[in-house]
């Protein structure tokens, strides 16, 4: 299994890092902008091989598209993370143009991958991705929902002192302010969490988990790493291994949970033809509220975009 990782930054080491030790992808090829930057990340990986003892070859290139031809699965990290005081969709200029024209790279040298993009602001990013690439939807999708969902439940881990592994979660919606977390669908070793834990702890929760990446902004002058690289991989481990895990992407919704054309995190199957199964949770009268919020608040920042485009055409 070929993986590409386009930007060869905080997130798209890590994610490319992540791969190669757990041996997710025979070949990674990181590709980035800046001249000697993704080869010199690439070769710092592979030189880890000997220590962490694993045989994925990393290579780097700098915008050579070639090398990357034939991959199975394509990370779009490439583009400007947000500053203290920046929204997501403070970045959707710079970082439509930059998504854009590497997709069509992309496109050109792998026309059978499968992309996750990774890029901010996330749900119009994976909109730009896809009308670009003009592949299926099932094929282009967007990493937020296994990062969010990893915030939530770390921080109820901690709140409860039990393991993270032992917290199961699901939310919904645009990776920002709008995001739907949903208690209703959160256990702990099986057990519903509203059993375990107040309701006044578990908003507060809910709200530290809204703001996940804007505390991490706050702390470190740029956004997260770590974890987006992580939750990154494993998406493209749930692909090539043909996993079938279940989990929040975002994705195009023709229809599902009565939304038409607008890209957003829904719980999903992930397998390897991509999306393989868009779950249709049952949700009561205020979850669909804050659906309805976010799904109004992505479609207005998808029409920033296509006045970016139209203004460009
Ligand atoms: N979806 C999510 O949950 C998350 C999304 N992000 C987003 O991921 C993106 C990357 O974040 P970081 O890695 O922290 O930024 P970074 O600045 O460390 O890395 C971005 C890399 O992209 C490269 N790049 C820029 N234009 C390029 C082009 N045309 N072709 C190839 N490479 C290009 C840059 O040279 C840089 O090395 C940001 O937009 C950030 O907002 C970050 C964390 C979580
Ligand atoms: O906060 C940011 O800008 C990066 C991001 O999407 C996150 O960490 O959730």
């Amino acid at each position: 299994m070929k993986v590409t990782v386009v930007g060869a930054g905080n997130v798209g080491a890590t994610c490319a890092d992540v791969l190669a030790y757990r041996e997710i992808a025979n070949e990674v090829v990181l590709v980035d902008i800046k001249e000697g930057f993704a080869e010199g990340k690439a070769l710092d990986i592979w030189q880890k091989a000997p220590i962490n003892l694993y045989d994925t070859r990393t290579v780097g290139v700098t915008n050579d598209y070639s090398k990357t031809a034939g991959s199975d699965v394509v990370v779009i990290t490439s583009g400007l993370p947000r500053k203290p005081g920046m929204t997501r969709d403070d970045l959707i200029s710079t970082n439509a143009g930059i998504v854009q024209s590497v997709t069509e790279n992309i496109v050109k040298y792998s026309p059978d991958a499968i992309i996750i993009v990774v890029s901010n602001p996330l749900d119009v990013m994976t909109y730009a991705a896809h009308i670009t690439s003009k592949l299926p939807r099932t094929r282009v999708m967007g990493m937020a929902g296994i990062l969010d969902t990893a915030r939530y439940r770390a921080f109820l881990a901690e709140a409860l002192n039990v393991s993270p592994k032992d917290i199961q979660a699901v939310l919904m919606g645009g990776h920002g302010d709008t995001m739907v977390p949903l208690p209703r669908y959160t256990t702990v070793g099986g057990i519903p969490v509203t059993e375990l834990i107040d309701e006044e702890t578990l908003n507060a929760i809910v709200e530290r988990t809204k703001n996940g990446g804007g505390e991490l902004v706050k702390l470190m002058g740029t956004s997260a790493w770590y974890a987006p690289g992580s939750a990154a991989a494993q998406m493209v481990e749930a692909i090539v291994r043909d996993q079938r895990r279940v989990f929040p992407v975002c994705v195009k919704l023709e229809g599902e949970y009565g939304i038409d054309g607008v890209y957003l995190g829904v719980p999903v199957i992930l397998g390897k033809n991509g999306i393989e199964k868009i779950i249709e949770l049952q949700l009561n009268e205020d979850e669909k509220q804050l659906l309805e919020t976010s799904r109004g608040h992505v479609k207005e920042v998808m029409e920033a975009l296509d006045n970016i485009n139209a203004a460009k055409a």
